[in-house]
């Protein structure tokens, strides 16, 4: 559904002159700098999947979803949505696509947030019926009504994403591209915009792809996660098996029935399993379970002394993101 091959995009910057006159000589200038913002990305996006696109500050996140969605073009590379190319088709791609910047808004500024959704639908050409229908649909789901008719520059940044993200879903498209919609959001807002994208994707088979820098997001809602870095994708698959292709060790922390007794450091440096601390009859250990197996793992420790009780804990996503990165 949605195809990008080897897409490649350089930004030319006019290279920038000091001393006298500087600004008029820049604006002359013939000399640029060549920036490379992406270096040859190829993915594939199946309907209804639900995909995180993730990545550090210039990675070349933004810029993807521009050429996504038309507002740029490759400098070269084949991208296309539904088959058609969002350059040169533009028109008929947007009417299937949803976009979301969560630092800019689309609404207009000084208008309540009803009358912004009246142009937008104009602009997509939905009926009235229609738009009624989404909206009574889009507000109960978005909680909108509270704020129907206030001017959008008196907002709260929740009530204005909220909007936001309604007023990209009002011509109800197949494919929504969301750059950073849960940035800034305190817990509650954060926790309610996922439930909306969730059942959007659940419910309604909506195709996403999300960018965001919030690891929770990804975590709670995407089955897909790619990872983007120096303008290239560096990971693409699962959750579940980004965690075990990073490895990082499991932190298990064991309470001993009494005394236990840790076996001697030569048998235990061939075990790959470390010890943390040992404090009363509790005993921290970690071990990565690309070596050992939990049920291993578990053998091991009772064969040190009598458990009473064994927590794991698993690492955390940040942690394993702050390793790809
Ligand atoms: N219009 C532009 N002109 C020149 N350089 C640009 C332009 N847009 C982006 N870049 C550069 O391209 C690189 C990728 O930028 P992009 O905005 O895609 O990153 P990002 O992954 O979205 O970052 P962030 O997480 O900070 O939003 C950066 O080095 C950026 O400075």
């Amino acid at each position: 559904m949605i195809h990008m091959k080897n897409i490649r995009k350089e930004f030319k910057t006019p290279v920038v002159r000091e001393g006298r006159f500087s600004g008029l000589r820049t604006l002359f200038s013939r000399e640029y700098i060549t920036k490379e913002a992406v270096r040859g990305i190829s993915f594939e996006i199946d309907r209804g999947e639900f995909v995180g696109y993730i990545g550090p500050n210039g990675a070349g996140k933004s810029t993807t979803i521009k050429m996504l969605s038309g507002i740029l073009h490759p400098t070269s590379g084949e991208v296309s949505i539904g088959g058609l190319n969002p350059h040169v088709d533009r028109r008929k791609v947007v009417k299937g696509l949803g976009v979301v910047f969560g630092q800019r808004s689309q609404l207009w500024w000084d208008l309540p947030v009803k009358d912004s959704y009246d142009i937008l639908a104009k602009m997509y050409s939905v009926d009235d019926i229609d738009k009624r229908r989404r909206l009574g649909q889009l507000s109960e789901l978005l909680d909108l009504q509270a704020f129907w008719d206030t001017p959008v520059r008196k907002l709260s940044l929740g009530q204005r994403m909220r909007s936001d993200l309604a007023a990209a879903m009002l011509h109800d498209p197949e494919i929504l591209f969301l750059d950073e919609p849960t940035i800034g959001l305190d817990v509650n807002a954060k926790r309610s915009i996922r439930e909306f994208l969730a059942r959007l994707n659940q419910e309604f088979g909506k195709t996403i792809l999300l960018t965001t820098h919030d690891m929770d997001d990804i975590e709670q809602l995407c089955s897909r996660v790619m990872v983007i870095n120096h303008g290239a994708v560096t990971y693409d698959g699962s959750i579940p098996s980004l965690r075990e292709t990073i490895g990082l060790p499991t932190l298990i922390t064991v309470t001993y029935r009494g005394t236990f007794q840790v076996p001697a450091a030569s048998d235990l440096a061939q075990l790959p399993i470390s010890i943390i601390s040992a404090e009363g009859s509790t005993i921290k250990v970690t071990a990565n379970r690309r070596e050992i197996n939990t049920l291993e793992v578990m053998k091991k420790l009772g064969e040190w002394g009598e458990l009473d009780d064994i927590e794991m804990k698993d690492p955390d996503f940040e942690e394993i993101i702050h390793k790809v990165y």
